[in-house]
């Protein structure tokens, strides 16, 4: 397994993270559980803030909370001086209570409801990000009633669209994110976005997928906003202060993986940007960023205890750990490959290749195939890692099974962000309705 951030091996042959031995965690803590390296966060946060500080373009790099928003890492988003990206009003009101100034928050979405949009406007964020002219329409009239004017930015799609390896450069017409530049429907947004009187606007966003390797793609994105910038400029002598480039930028799940720097990837947006927009802007338009799985992604390991395992000859092993796709359903939802090695044996030598399994009543649940470890125990301690984007975030309770709790650990200290979910908490919502609990058999 690759060591990402602060993550070795100690003396003893455990895995440690932030400086914090692996067994000591699960001691404290149990597994299955999320440890986030800190300062690896941090430094991935600092890398966007310098290499666009080094472009010389005005910026906001708004962190993509839905990669994993709890309201820690809320926090020290805010205090690396990034702003915050949001898609719902759970995400809003977790950025809220966690103290996060209302005015470097943007909300995402492409069908935020009428509440939604009420509580945003109340909460006096930072910007919307409108999607569509239904929304259009609404956050001008609710805007209005409440006598606000808000900041907006259009989401347009440019006819890029990027896949891992490849970009196909049509097809954009069938997705169901924002306004689509080549039929029009974006110059008829811009059109009623700047007549709506309640509604600032500010510019346009384009993202244009994730987990994204190359920078061409995203050259591409720009050159095609910038001419319709200047089309916008030309017939309706309207100019945006913002373009918002999205998120997307790859990261190291396994050796098949090969990003770039987060400098490299901000070095080719910004210049892509200076050289469409030189000449024919006033000045340069201010550039917005989303990243979410490139702050958090590689920060995040997750601790597993091995329990059973199965043997079929000639065939393979199944080793099963103790959670699985309800708190990384990724590889079960996009075949996506993630490294691991035992955690409390991190200098024994491969002996086995066994495939990892987790413990749902699904064949698929798998977390990784054909792993090579040290011959696997019940009670080893098998870590995954690069687990810190969409897993917690998209953690579920099937089959009952509670959410892990997720630390924080930096210089030898742990803290606990998320506690364990407890069996309390799986039935807190469920509600016996009288005539049910009437009858004899209930307690
Ligand atoms: C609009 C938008 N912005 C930002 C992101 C964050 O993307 P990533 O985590 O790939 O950086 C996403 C997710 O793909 C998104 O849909
Ligand atoms: N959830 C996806 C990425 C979606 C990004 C949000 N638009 C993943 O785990 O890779």
């Amino acid at each position: 397994m690759y060591l990402h951030g602060t993550s070795k091996i100690n003396p003893k042959g455990h895995l440690e993270i932030g400086g914090c031995d692996t067994i000591e965690l699960k001691q404290t803590y149990g597994t299955p559980l999320y440890i986030m390296d800190e300062a690896l966060i941090r430094q991935r946060c600092r890398e966007y803030m310098e290499a666009f500080r080094a472009s010389g373009l005005p910026f906001q790099v708004a962190y993509a909370s839905k990669a994993f928003c709890v309201m820690a890492m809320c926090r020290l988003a805010e205090e690396e001086g990034l702003s915050l990206d949001v898609v719902s009003e759970g995400e809003l009101y977790t950025a809220l209570e966690a103290g996060f100034p209302a005015q470097r928050i943007h909300f995402h979405g492409n069908n935020k409801t009428p509440e939604e949009l009420e509580m945003a406007i109340e909460a006096n964020i930072g910007c919307f990000v409108v999607d569509n002219f239904v929304e259009l329409a609404m956050l001008q009239a609710l805007a209005a009633e409440k006598g606000a004017t808000v900041n907006i930015l259009l989401r347009v799609t440019p006819g890029v669209e990027a896949h891992t390896h490849e970009y196909i450069s049509t097809g954009q017409t069938d997705s169901k994110f924002g306004f689509d530049i080549g039929n029009g429907s974006a110059f008829e947004a811009v059109e009623q976005a700047s007549q709506s009187l309640n509604l600032r606007l500010l510019g346009l966003h384009s993202h244009i997928g994730s987990q994204i390797f190359e920078v061409e793609g995203f050259q591409m994105a720009v050159e095609r906003v910038a001419a319709f910038s200047l089309q916008v400029k030309e017939k309706l002598n309207v100019i945006f202060k913002v373009i918002n480039l999205g998120g997307g930028f790859g990261i190291r799940y396994t050796a098949e993986d090969a990003p770039l720097q987060v400098s490299e990837y901000v070095k080719a947006i910004t210049d892509a940007v200076k050289s469409s927009f030189a000449g024919a802007y006033p000045q340069l338009p201010e550039i917005w960023v989303e990243p979410g799985r490139s702050i958090v992604g590689d920060a995040g390991t997750t601790l597993y205890t091995v329990g059973t395992s199965k043997n079929i000859p000639g065939v393979r092993k199944y080793v099963a750990v103790d959670g699985g796709m309800t708190d990384n359903p990724r590889p079960a939802l996009y075949e996506s490959k993630y490294e691991g090695m035992l955690a409390n044996r991190a200098l024994d030598a491969a002996e086995e290749t066994v495939s990892i399994a987790g413990k749902c009543c699904e064949s698929g649940d798998m977390l990784i195939w054909d792993l090579e470890l040290p011959k696997v125990n019940s009670g080893d301690l098998l870590a995954v890692s690069c687990t810190g984007a969409y897993n917690y975030a998209m953690a579920s309770n099937y089959n009952r099974i509670r959410r892990p709790a997720v630390v924080f650990v930096q210089n030898g200290q742990s803290d606990l962000v998320v506690k364990r979910e407890t069996l309390q908490d799986i039935t807190a919502c469920d509600v016996i309705p009288e005539r049910i609990a009437k009858q004899p058999s209930y307690k």
